[in-house]
């Protein structure tokens, strides 16, 4: 559905400094109908590669295929009519406060030259669809930063797109917001048959909600593969995406002659570790765990106290 294909992008130098190499080299699958995650720290080129996805940036050099069509090849003419099946969402939302919720919805299609009744009709439903049908007058400074959103995203989606880009869409919403902004993103895809693609730094974003999970570092693709796979014992991105107890253990919690051992079940099975510490007569009890299944694997870390001899 997306492909990059040896995709590079330097962007020129700042003021007479040296240009920055922000993606190199990338190659990358995103099937169609399933929502990829994008991870990697701040400057490792996620921003870039989503605003490559519909043109907003053009790469130095590569491909870009989407849906089929290759962008890369298009004119300026055919890039804008391609962005129509292209929706993207953004960390501030990009309302304009001028405008209702409504009237915002239905710009897209007033800029497609659609009439006034169908404007209003197809804003309205999609209104309701993101949950916010009795909100439709209000402007967006009267809105929760969560409710700006879906706003943002009946937006986005008002004219049946088949690809949703979202560039750090949850960054500004707090926790519980960021759950059901994302709970919606995964009915969106999952209802409407949609391939959406998530840029965030946040890894509990790409574990809620994500089917494939990409990693990012100094603009090259590190890792990628379905989620189930990547957060398997053996992968990078499964010791950034393993959970870490909430409380660091303090020298209070540990037994005397006990030493601390923290089991990482993104490399190594518990069980093991365990039956290695029993052949070598060691003794271990669990001081603090944290645990998540992970669309079907374990994950998570555990921390032991091991004291030499059997139990008392
Ligand atoms: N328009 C631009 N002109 C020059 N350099 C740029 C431009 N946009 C991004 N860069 C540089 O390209 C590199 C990748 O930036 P990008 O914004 O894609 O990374 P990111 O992973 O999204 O980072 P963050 O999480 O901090 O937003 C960085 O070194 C950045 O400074």
């Amino acid at each position: 559905m997306i492909t990059l294909e040896n995709v590079s992008k330097t962007y020129p130098g700042r003021r007479g400094s040296e240009p920055v190499q922000a993606l190199t080299e990338v190659d990358l699958e995103l099937d169609r109908g399933l929502l990829h995650g994008v991870v990697g720290p701040s400057g490792s080129g996620k921003s870039t590669l989503v605003r490559l996805l519909n043109l907003l940036e053009r790469p130095t050099t590569g491909r870009v295929v989407v849906g089929g069509q290759e962008l890369t090849a298009l004119s300026a003419r055919e890039v804008r009519a391609a962005r129509r099946s292209i929706g993207m969402i953004f960390q501030h939302f990009n309302l304009l406060d001028s405008r209702t919720a409504l009237e915002n919805v239905a710009l897209p299609l007033e800029l497609a030259g659609v009439g006034r009744a169908e404007c209003r009709e197809r804003a309205g439903a999609l209104l309701e669809r993101v949950g916010l049908g009795q909100r439709a007058a209000a402007h967006p400074r009267q809105l929760s930063g969560g409710q700006k959103q879906r706003v943002a995203i009946a937006r986005a989606l008002v004219t049946d797109p088949t690809v949703l880009l979202c560039d750090e869409a949850t960054s500004a919403l707090d926790p519980a917001t960021t759950a059901s902004v994302l709970d919606l993103l995964r009915e969106l895809t999952d209802d409407l048959g949609l391939t959406t693609v998530l840029i965030t730094h946040e890894m509990d974003v790409i574990t809620r909600a994500a089917d494939t999970a990409t990693l990012l570092a100094e603009g090259r693709v590190v890792e990628t593969g379905p989620l189930a796979q990547v957060v398997s014992p053996g992968h990078r991105l499964a010791q950034t995406l393993v959970p870490r107890p909430v409380r660091p253990v303090e020298a209070a919690d540990l037994p005397t002659d006990a030493t601390v051992r923290t089991v990482d079940l993104a490399r190594e099975e518990l069980s093991t570790v365990l039956a290695e510490l029993a052949a070598t007569g060691h003794h271990a009890e669990v001081l603090a765990a944290r645990v998540e299944n992970i669309q079907g694997a374990r994950v998570g870390t555990i921390d032991l106290a091991i004291r030499q001899g059997a139990r008392a």
